[in-house]
């Protein structure tokens, strides 16, 4: 039986329909500018950083504004949370919703042609008018979380806290079909993901963790291992989601604290994980349970197949 976004939103309440709907209207967008960039001019770098000092990609601005204006039009948020923007956006006074998006993850891929994506995550608001502390909510608060995976086709991942449930893009008749109902990840994997030119800096747990992967058969482990970096968290966390894995982007003594961010890109995607079947750490606590402290903090993330997480964390004991 086919099932379009649009007929699966009529599971959620009302304001989760329209949010989402319009979530996924700017996906569609985004889609489009991703796939039509080199047509369009509008691959190659903005000429401008972030307020973490990245430099932006003219394909991350765009994709901001496209996420801001589309779902700001829902009329349910108060107030907005991006990567790109150094502070807050306030919105609907009357909205009762905050929303903290990565809208153009993995950039650094756009202009090679690779898999990017974006990331949300939608969250209480206070009855007053938004504040940056007001966004300062752990993981567990989350009550919608998601992605859009640009790649050989455009996907729509999201969680209600009921589970995981993948959409695919039908562009005949441009609309989300749900094709992956269900998501879950394996308790077992042979496969992680780690970007091994920063392994003079890492710490003695991800080092071991790491060693014992990749001495394969003769090894502690017993089992060879396979290896994936794509650069891209988004199309890290669908491989898990489709076939298992373990992704690490840890703190080492080059990054210590990481180099992920905990609103909008460990905490939707550690809700999905879980959500999942999977497990989401920093190595010392759930990444969901995290007391966040600053709106672009970043952290160490351990995610994926649950018993290989539950190997890292007793490595970091
Ligand atoms: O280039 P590195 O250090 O391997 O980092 C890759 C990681 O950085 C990110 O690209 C960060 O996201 P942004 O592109 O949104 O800044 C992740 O998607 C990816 O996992
Ligand atoms: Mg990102
Ligand atoms: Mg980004």
């Amino acid at each position: 039986m086919t099932v379009p976004l649009s007929t699966w939103l009529q599971t959620q309440h009302s304001d989760m329909r329209q949010m989402l709907g319009n979530i996924a209207g700017a996906c569609k967008v985004i889609s489009n500018a991703v796939a039509r960039a080199a047509l369009s001019g509008a691959q190659g770098d903005a000429g401008s950083g972030n307020i973490q000092g990245e430099e932006q990609k003219k394909l991350d601005i765009i994709s901001n504004d496209i996420m801001l204006n589309w779902a700001g039009a829902c009329g349910h948020f108060s107030a907005m949370a991006s990567e790109e923007l150094d502070t807050i956006v306030q919105c609907n006074p009357q909205g009762r919703y905050l929303l903290v998006f990565d809208p153009l993850d993995g950039s650094s891929n756009v202009d090679v042609n690779i898999s990017v994506g974006s990331i949300f995550s939608i969250l209480r608001a206070p009855e007053q008018t938004p504040t940056e502390a007001d966004f300062l909510q752990t993981g567990r608060q989350q009550i919608a979380a998601g992605y859009a995976l640009y790649g050989s086709s455009t996907m729509l991942v999201i969680t209600t806290g009921t589970g995981v449930h993948g959409f695919t893009l039908d562009r005949e008749i441009g609309e989300f079909v749900l094709t992956h109902p269900e998501l879950t990840i394996p308790n077992d994997t042979r496969e992680f993901a780690i970007n091994a030119s920063n392994s003079r800096f890492w710490e003695a747990p991800v080092a071991r963790y790491i060693d014992e992967c990749v001495a394969g058969k003769s090894g502690p482990r017993g089992e060879n291992f396979n290896m994936r970096w794509v650069a891209s968290m988004v199309a890290e966390v669908h491989r898990i989601l489709i076939r298992g894995g373990v992704f690490l982007y840890p703190k080492d003594s080059a990054k210590p604290n990481g180099k992920l961010r905990l609103l909008y890109e460990a905490n939707p995607m550690a809700m999905i994980v879980e959500q999942a079947g999977g497990a989401s750490s920093t190595g010392q606590q759930l990444t969901l349970d995290v007391q966040p402290s600053q709106l672009h903090q970043r952290v160490p993330v351990m995610l994926g197949s649950k018993n290989e997480v539950a190997r890292l964390i007793r490595y970091h004991e």
